[in-house]
């Protein structure tokens, strides 16, 4: 177990700044997902940790030592990629155990390490075969015992399932879950899956542009998005993000969605607002997620809207419905039980007590 600490990192390629000052303090025993989309700077920032790229400027510490200047192997981290990068001619105990030998590591240890590891992964059965007598989940759960074996500070995962298909990659999370809940070993891990980050992560770094926009539990970035970018990335299909003006009522805040006579009353316990926002109207978004919208009143909290529906995409378990509310889209999803009309007027409730509201100007949650 380790704590790693990453301080200010900034990374170019040429001209192009990849990553623009990243900070992350990552605890012992974290499992620390870094979500975002294609090109964001993910692989980098994980390869800088790794020490297999160099960054322009910024620290990298590892239990509080600065591992700037160290080689990759000198930094006792394990890097699992998304291709298993096993040795084809090798046999899948001499893939799992060649590093240690390369360490002079004495073979009573080595002996210990494969059994323990391979009892861990279930792969005590396979182990005189070669890499291409494997299925892809039984390889990559190889190229994990290759690096569980070290007993590294560090794990680092770089999109480990994204070759395997869909049932197989729902099991391999589960067992990579299982294996940190065992082991309690600092992860940091790659993906641009939402799902496999809110499922695996102890936090979530949400990154754009070489940046991070957001760090946080699961929970948080889903119920408590600091940014319009984490709103609409977050959450399938993303959340409705109606546009209006929010202005204080006497005691009350009011929002006013574009082009409506409506007047949502929100509830204030949940937002702080700033003094600029006493006397004057904010350009604001309300974001309200399509499973929070309602066709009964479910609580004190619901307020009514009308709104048209105009498509509907059945998935099975739910169905997701597209209404226009006064020109704006807005998507709600539903159990898969309701008959829902299409091309109708309809009396729909938003429950007020899960929205959240976003300044249109500089798309931070208020
Ligand atoms: N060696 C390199 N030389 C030049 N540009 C690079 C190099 N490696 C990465 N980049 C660029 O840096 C940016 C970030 O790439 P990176 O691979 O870190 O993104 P990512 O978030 O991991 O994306 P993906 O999810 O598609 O793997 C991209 O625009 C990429 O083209």
């Amino acid at each position: 177990m380790a704590t790693l600490k990453i301080n200010d990192i900034n990374k170019n390629f040429g001209k192009t700044e990849v990553l623009k000052g990243i900070n992350l303090d990552i605890k012992h025993g974290e499992f620390l997902v870094l979500l975002g989309p294609s090109g964001c700077g993910k692989s980098t920032l994980l390869n800088t940790i790794a020490g297999l790229e160099t960054s322009n400027s910024g620290d990298i510490l590892i239990d509080d030592h600065n591992v700037n200047n160290m080689e990759p192997s000198d930094r006792d981290i394990a890097l699992v990629f998304q291709s298993y990068a096993l040795y084809p001619a090798m046999t899948v105990r001499k893939n799992v155990t060649f590093g240690l030998e390369q360490r002079k590591t004495p073979k009573e240890k080595i002996e210990k390490a494969l059994n323990d590891v391979s009892n861990l992964l279930q792969i005590t059965q396979l182990l005189d075969r070669k890499p291409s007598q494997l299925s892809g989940g039984q390889r990559q759960r190889v190229a994990m015992g290759r690096a569980l074996v070290r007993d590294p500070k560090i794990f680092l995962f770089d999109e480990p399932l994204s070759n395997l298909d869909a049932k197989l990659r729902v099991e391999m999370r589960r067992e990579i879950k299982k294996l940190h809940q065992k082991l309690g070993t600092t992860i940091v891990y790659v993906t641009h899956d939402q799902t496999e980050a809110m499922s695996l992560g102890t936090n979530i770094a949400i990154m754009d542009h070489g940046l991070i926009q957001q760090c946080d539990t699961p929970k948080n970035i889903y119920n408590k998005p600091e940014s319009v970018f984490v709103a609409d990335f977050i959450g399938s299909p993303s959340m409705n993000l109606i546009e209006g003006k929010l202005k204080k009522h006497d005691n009350n805040i009011i929002f006013m969605p574009n082009g409506s006579n409506d007047s949502i009353k929100i509830p204030v316990g949940n937002y702080s607002f700033k003094n600029k926002f006493e006397n004057t109207e904010l350009t604001t978004y309300l974001g309200i997620r399509p499973e929070h919208i309602y066709f009964d009143k479910i609580n004190p909290d619901c307020f009514e809207i009308d709104l048209k529906s105009e498509l509907l995409e059945y998935t099975g378990h739910e169905q997701i419905v597209t209404f226009d509310y006064l020109g704006q889209q807005v998507l709600g999803k539903f159990a898969s039980t309701f008959d829902i009309e299409i091309n109708k007027e309809l009396k729909l409730n938003i429950d007020t007590s899960q929205i959240s509201l976003f300044d249109k100007d500089s798309k931070k949650r208020i």
